[in-house]
C-alpha cells in the first residue's frame, strides 16, 4: 500500500518520517508566504518522492484563481517535486507542466457519484494529459461504494480513487487493496474529511499486508 501523507508545513516532515511514507504531498494552496522556499526546504529535508497540488477551491482546496496564476504559482516548484497535480481544469497546462521534468498526478474531485461509465470517461479524459489519473468521488450508498471498488478493480492501471467525507473512510484502505496507486492520509491537520493519521494508516497498511 503506498501511503501519501499530506502536509501543509514543513515542521511536521521529521515527525512524519517515522511512518515511511511512500510520497510526501505539498498543498501549497493551504500554506501562506514564499511558497517556493518552503518547497525547497522540504525538499532539503528528505529523499521521499514529492507532490505538489494547489487545489482550487472548486475541487476542495483554497486556491482561488486561474489557470494562468496557477502555473505561474505551480512552475517555479515544479523542479523541487517529483508529482505535480494538475486538476483537469487547468489541463492546459500541463505540456508544460511535463516540460518541467516530473510526472502528473491528473485529478479530478467530484461530489458526487459517477456511473461506471461515467467513471470509464473520466478516466480516458484524465488519461489524456497525465501519468496516473486520480478520481475522488463521494459514494451516498454501500452500492456506490462497490460500483467505485468493481471500477478500481478492472481500471488500467496505474490508477489512483479514492472517497470524499467521512461515511466511507474505511475505503481509504480498501481501495488500495484492488489496484488504487495511493492512499491519502494526513500528519495533524486533515486536508480533506475522513482522512486517518499516517500513524494509523501505516498500521493498516501493514495489518491487511
Ligand atoms: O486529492 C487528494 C485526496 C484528498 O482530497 C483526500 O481525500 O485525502 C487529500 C488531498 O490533499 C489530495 O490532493
Amino acid at each position: 500500500m503506498k501511503i501519501v501523507v499530506s502536509v501543509e508545513d514543513v515542521g511536521v516532515i521529521d515527525a512524519v518520517m517515522e511512518y515511511n511514507p511512500t510520497f510526501i504531498e505539498i498543498r501549497l494552496d493551504r500554506m501562506e508566504g514564499d511558497l517556493q522556499e518552503q518547497v525547497r526546504a522540504i525538499r532539503e529535508k528528505t529523499a521521499v518522492p514529492l507532490i505538489a497540488t494547489l487545489r482550487s477551491r472548486e475541487e476542495g482546496g483554497r486556491f482561488v484563481g486561474d489557470a494562468d496564476l496557477w502555473v505561474r504559482i505551480v512552475g517555479p516548484i515544479a523542479r523541487y517535486v517529483d508529482f505535480v497535480d494538475v486538476e483537469a481544469r487547468y489541463r492546459d497546462q500541463a505540456p508544460f507542466i511535463k516540460s518541467q521534468g516530473v510526472q502528473i498526478l491528473a485529478s479530478l474531485h467530484t461530489n458526487e457519484m459517477p456511473t461506471q461509465p461515467e467513471l470509464g470517461r473520466i478516466e480516458e479524459m484524465l488519461r489524456s494529459y497525465g501519468d496516473i489519473p486520480k478520481i475522488v468521488v463521494k459514494p451516498r450508498t454501500r452500492d456506490d461504494l462497490f460500483t467505485l471498488i468493481a471500477f478500481t478493480h478492472h481500471a488500467q492501471k496505474p490508477i489512483c480513487t479514492s472517497i470524499m467525507g467521512a461515511e466511507f473512510r474505511y475505503a481509504r484502505a480498501i481501495l488500495p487493496l484492488v489496484g488504487s496507486e495511493f492512499t491519502f492520509c494526513h500528519a495533524g491537520t486533515p486536508t480533506a474529511e475522513g482522512q486517518y493519521h499516517i500513524r494509523e494508516m501505516r498500521q493498516l497498511a501493514d495489518l491487511l499486508k
